[in-house]
């Protein structure tokens, strides 16, 4: 039998960034996902087509050798892949990691101790998104206490900072994605050195992850955030179009450049190649090859606006450090007035709770920001101004 990987959320960097790597190096990927229409669609096509665009021109990639399990419906069936799989991956969102961990648990349960031991990696846009994954397939509802002692021989978790914009795909396009050439897929090292790595090929091993993923979510996310809360209040339709502004341009070089201040001090990167990896970032998420909507990018502010997240995470270490936050406080203000937004979940109840909650709870609430902090005061005056504007709407 050849390897396998069971990888959860058959969405948009599942299909594009993720299967498309483990295919390449040889793995039969078994998707899960909760969409009966997308499972039919992976079932009844051979193959599927991920497409790079950039300003270097366009190439293709054939994906196949893969099969699609609905995890609503055919939970034995899944836990019986999971069973024989060498890796199970996910990018599913940070939101839903819990609702996933049951049937990963049950899987695991199932595997023999004298078997090599499932490599587990999240890849989502969140620090420590496997830890958390891990904790919900380790809670006693999952795995029974007494199953915990010698879970590590059936299992590893290593975290991981994912990459790659995957804009919302023509719904013409089928199972086919198009997304930017660009890529980085760092993954954790350590908790696999003794059982060995999965031969992926793309990935960039670590012994220590923080630096890559706060580096990645504080200045692509960051930027990217920024752009899209800034073009949505402004209008615009793309993070392109909201680019070509000059003042929502200032906006993002601004925010870039105080996250730097952080990312230099406290993970010791070179001042330069940061500089350099901020110009490169711009230029990326200013991609004219990519149509991507200011509402995608600008998705979920609940989760963005929270405590370890890409503004208020570097915003509130910035500010205890005495250090200038003027353009990621600005770029929080935006996100703050990301509300009721059709088809986006959070961004209503975000309208919800900015109504019935004074500032200084919404503080507390949305960015668990505590009294104590540097930072607190000055959320307080960006979440009243938002307010009294709403109310005179
Ligand atoms: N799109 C992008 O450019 C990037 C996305 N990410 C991260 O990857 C994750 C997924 O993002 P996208 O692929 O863009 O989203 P997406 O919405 O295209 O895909 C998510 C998939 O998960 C599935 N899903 C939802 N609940 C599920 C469940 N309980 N079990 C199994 N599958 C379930 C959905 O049906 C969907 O197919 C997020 O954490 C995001 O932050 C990371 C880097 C880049
Ligand atoms: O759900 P999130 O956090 O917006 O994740 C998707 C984001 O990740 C990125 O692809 C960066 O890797 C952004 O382009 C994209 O907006």
């Amino acid at each position: 039998m050849g390897k396998k990987a069971v990888h959860f959320g058959a969405g948009n960097i599942g299909r594009g960034f993720v299967a498309c790597f483990l295919h390449n190096s040889g793995y039969d990927v078994v998707f899960a996902d909760v969409n009966a229409t997308l499972i039919d669609q992976i079932n009844s096509s051979p193959s599927y087509r991920v497409i790079e665009v950039g300003t270097e021109g366009t190439t293709e990639n054939t994906i196949t050798n893969y099969r699609a399990i609905n995890s609503s419906t055919h939970e034995e069936e899944l836990i019986e892949e999971i069973r024989t799989a060498e890796v199970v991956t996910c990018s599913v969102g940070p939101n839903i990691l819990r609702f996933i961990a049951p049937v990963i648990a049950k899987g695991i349960d199932r595997r023999s101790n004298d078997e090599s031991p499932l490599h587990v990696i999240a890849c989502e846009n969140a620090i420590g998104a496997t830890d958390t994954l891990a904790a919900f397939i380790k809670d006693p509802r999952n795995t029974s206490p007494e199953r915990l002692e010698d879970h590590h021989q059936r299992a590893r978790y290593a975290n991981s900072a994912i990459d790659r914009i995957v804009p919302a795909q023509d719904p013409n396009a089928g199972l086919d994605v198009t997304l930017e050439k660009f890529f980085e897929w760092v993954v954790e090292k350590t908790p696999f050195e003794d059982i060995g790595i999965p031969s992926i090929e793309g990935i960039n091993w670590v012994d220590h992850l923080q630096p890559f993923i706060e580096r990645k979510l504080f200045t692509v996310n960051t930027g990217h955030a920024t752009a899209a809360y800034h073009g949505y209040n402004r209008r615009k339709r793309t993070v392109y179009d909201a680019l070509q502004d000059k003042q929502i341009m200032e906006e993002v070089r601004g925010a870039l450049m105080e996250t730097k201040t952080l990312i230099v001090s406290k993970h010791e990167i070179d001042e330069e190649a940061q500089a350099a990896y901020v110009n490169k970032i711009i230029k990326r998420i200013g991609n004219p090859h990519l149509e991507d909507a200011v509402e995608r990018v600008g998705r979920a502010p609940l989760r963005k606006l929270s405590r370890k997240e890409r503004f208020i995470g570097p915003a509130a270490e910035l500010a205890e450090n005495g250090e200038s936050i003027k353009y990621l406080l600005d770029a929080i203000e935006m996100t703050f007035r990301f509300q009721d937004v059709e088809d986006d979940e959070e961004s209503k109840e975000l309208a919800k709770i900015m109504a019935a909650h004074g500032p200084e709870d919404v503080v507390q609430k949305v960015c668990g920001v505590q009294s104590n902090e540097k930072i607190y005061s000055q959320l307080v005056e960006v979440v009243k101004r938002v307010q009294i504007d709403s109310a005179e709407e």
